[in-house]
């Protein structure tokens, strides 16, 4: 699928995502979990941050790639895991059409699954998120960013 279908962005620094990385947590800390699983690349960053606030220290990965960029393509799974997930907690960034979550529900389907985005075509795969963006719009992850000058608008506008 291509990139067409993307008509906004919704940007998320590195703060915000730290933020509601950590309000999911609170949302899950009655919740005991063996450890995590990371679909890389995008859910390792949130690992990391869920694994310092559960105080997890056993984490796997799932390595899948499904885009380039914004453009979907196959589904290239490189890495599994030898288990159904059963008291584990799997994590990625965000949900979008489904298509990752589908497969990798398939191998792990008894994990608990969470992602801190979730657009509401993939929704359904998930257990729990924390913010649901509109279908149309790409999120621009802060490791896919950099700080850069902007013009004053004055300067914007003789152009
Ligand atoms: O719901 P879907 O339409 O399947 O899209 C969601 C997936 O796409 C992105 O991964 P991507 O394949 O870009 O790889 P990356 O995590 O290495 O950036 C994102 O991290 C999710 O894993
Ligand atoms: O950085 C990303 N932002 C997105 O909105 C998205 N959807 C699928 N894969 C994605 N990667
Ligand atoms: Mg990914």
């Amino acid at each position: 699928m291509s990139s067409d279908r993307y008509h906004q962005h919704f940007f998320v620094s590195w703060d915000q995502l730290h933020r509601d990385v950590r309000t999911l947590c609170h949302q899950m800390i009655e919740r005991d979990f063996k450890g995590i699983v990371a679909i890389t690349r995008g859910g390792l960053i949130p690992a990391a941050l869920i694994a310092r606030e559960l105080n997890i220290r056993l984490i796997d990965t799932v390595c899948i790639k499904s885009y380039d960029h914004m453009d979907q393509g196959g589904l290239d799974i490189m890495k599994g895991v030898d288990h159904d997930g059963e008291g584990w907690l799997l994590v990625d960034d965000l949900v979008d059409t489904g298509k990752t979550a589908r497969a990798v529900r398939k191998m792990l389907p008894n994990a608990h699954f969470v992602t801190i985005y979730a657009k509401p075509d993939g929704r359904p795969m998930v257990d729990q998120y924390l913010t649901e963006v509109a279908q149309q719009c790409w999120i621009q992850f802060p490791w896919d960013m950099g700080v850069a000058y902007v013009e004053p608008l004055v300067d914007q506008m003789k152009r």
